[in-house]
């Protein structure tokens, strides 16, 4: 049985087309299964250059991750769309860390945040006609349990490669949920985009049907 994709006229208001500044299957995924119809792009953006600058001129995690998701937002061309552009840093002990490059970087990102609690700065901006008109970011916290190295081993066995498509290198919503002990914020935050404050602020745009 395919899925039940309700067609956009029951969800959303089709003069105010949605365009996701994005390349992460995260956040595609989370718009989809919520129903929305929308296109995404994988922005142009050099956000090693503007995490450098923003931590030169001391800027905390969460206004760099809300620099970066303006960036996305406003690298694309999206016309008359409203545009979603979004961003999750990751700090632990005032350290932060990017997306693991291979399963060896992401066993040294792992051992060092076991038996820590890091924060995820997740950002989400809404950008229409070259300008941001609304920013939003929740920071939730995380609490890994002090894991054994065999765990460890076998965690990236089973998942391989995907755990290298996320900030911390593990999937929530998959064997990442065994990492931790206790969790302070919304899943869906954690997965990368804070779904509920978006809606919110797609029907206060009218893209989303009240
Ligand atoms: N599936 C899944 N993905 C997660 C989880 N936690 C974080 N992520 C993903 C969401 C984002 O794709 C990624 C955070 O990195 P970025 O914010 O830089 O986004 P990314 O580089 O993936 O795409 P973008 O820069 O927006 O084109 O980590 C999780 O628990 N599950």
């Amino acid at each position: 049985m395919p899925a039940l994709v309700p067609p956009p006229a029951l969800l959303q208001n089709n003069e105010s087309p949605l365009l996701l500044a994005s390349g992460s299957h995260s956040r595609r995924r989370m718009l989809e299964n919520a129903g929305l119809v929308f296109e995404s792009l994988t922005p142009g953006v050099d956000e090693d250059s503007i995490k450098h600058q923003a931590r030169k001129a001391g800027c905390n995690a969460a206004t760099t991750a809300l620099k970066l998701a303006e960036a996305k937002a406003l690298a694309v061309a999206g016309g008359d769309a409203v545009v979603i552009g979004a961003d999750q840093m990751l700090s632990c002990q005032d350290r932060w860390y990017d997306k693991p490059t291979s399963l060896e970087d992401a066993r040294a990102q792992l051992r060092t945040l076991r038996g820590q609690t890091h924060c995820l700065h997740t950002a989400v901006v809404l950008a229409r006609h070259g300008q941001v008109v609304w920013r939003h970011v929740e920071e939730p916290r995380l609490s890994m349990r002090a894991f054994s190295d065999t765990f460890l081993t076998r965690y990236l066995q089973a998942e391989g490669a995907r755990c290298l498509s996320s900030v911390g290198a593990y999937r929530l919503e998959g064997p990442g949920l065994l990492l931790f002990w206790h969790i302070e914020g919304d899943s869906f935050t954690i997965q990368g985009l804070p779904m509920l404050a978006l809606m919110a602020a797609l029907r206060q745009m009218n893209v989303l049907l009240d």
